[in-house]
């Protein structure tokens, strides 16, 4: 990236370039069937001048196999405790399966994605938890942006599945949230918009969809346990990647991918929006 007599802030400015209204699209295990996906990703990359990437989820099939292994998942704020033995199930079922079958679908849309995972060029790099019940679970620590540039700004999607490379040791792998990846993400490029694609139309009060929240609302509904467990943990992430730069953040299902009058924006300071 650095040209040969560039400085610093060449190398800076070039990497802004490239993600210059970036949008980060996280998609939940969930969502990542649906038939009008890959259309719905393909507009979006083509608004953004092809300055799309996603990371994905895929907590349900990981549970699915380790059921018919005998083993009961157990999560932990809203993260799964992971075994040694569950690290290479959860590779197999997300930086395998979902990741190629997100990635063909892609294609078959028109969009040129790439499939990597976090362990890929040590695309992503998390430290393992403190809290020693959760095993091989980790939390980003470092973004490899270069390599995200490169593949940019060759015209590729990244499509990242959020296993990642420990920090403590070379060839170590470790299960990270997609949700506290693809914040990682957003905030190391830049990103304009955050997406969480979830299950839900965004986060519900009473049943409905709060049009938006600042971080001091968000953090009060977890708080009150109006929003749990998977959703605290977007909340969470969302905070994180409010707090780190990312422009906005929003919250919603595969039409509010498409309407930013759809789903929960959470947006910093009195300037968010009363209806989004
Ligand atoms: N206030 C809330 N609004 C919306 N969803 C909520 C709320 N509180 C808890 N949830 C749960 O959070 C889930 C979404 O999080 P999660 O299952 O982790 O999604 P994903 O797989 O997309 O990461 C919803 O399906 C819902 O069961
Ligand atoms: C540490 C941790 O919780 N990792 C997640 C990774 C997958 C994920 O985030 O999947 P969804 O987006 O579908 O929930 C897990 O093992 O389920």
């Amino acid at each position: 990236m650095v040209p040969p007599h560039g400085t610093v802030a060449d190398a800076h400015a070039a990497l802004h370039e490239v993600f210059r209204g970036a949008v980060v699209v996280k998609l939940g295990g969930r969502t990542q069937g649906d038939p009008a996906l890959p259309a719905a990703l393909a507009a979006v990359s083509a608004a953004t001048g092809g300055r799309l990437v996603v990371v994905h989820g895929g907590g349900d099939a990981v549970s699915e196999i380790q059921r018919a292994r005998g083993i009961t998942p157990e999560f932990i704020g809203g993260r799964r405790v992971t075994t040694d033995a569950d690290v290479d199930v959860i590779r197999m079922a997300l930086s395998g399966l979902a990741n190629k079958q997100l990635v063909s679908a892609l294609l078959a849309a028109g969009v040129a994605a790439l499939g990597l995972s976090g362990e890929d060029g040590v695309l992503l790099e998390a430290a393992p938890t403190a809290d020693v019940r959760m095993g091989r679970v980790g939390e980003p620590a470092r973004v490899n942006v270069a390599l995200l540039a490169l593949l940019v700004g060759a015209g590729y999607c990244p499509v990242i599945s959020p296993v990642s490379a420990s920090t403590a040791a070379r060839g170590v792998a470790l299960n990270v949230n997609g949700d506290d990846a693809a914040a990682a993400v957003a905030a190391a490029v830049g990103a304009a918009e955050l997406f969480f694609m979830a299950d839900v139309p965004g986060v519900l009060v009473d049943g409905a969809p709060v049009a938006s929240l600042d971080p001091a609302g968000a953090a009060a509904l977890v708080r009150a346990g109006t929003a749990g467990g998977g959703m605290a943990a977007k909340l969470d992430a969302a905070q994180a990647a409010l707090a780190r730069g990312v422009g906005r953040v929003r919250i919603g299902d595969l039409a509010a991918l498409a309407d930013p009058a759809r789903g929960t924006a959470i947006v910093t300071g009195a300037a968010a929006p009363a209806t989004a």
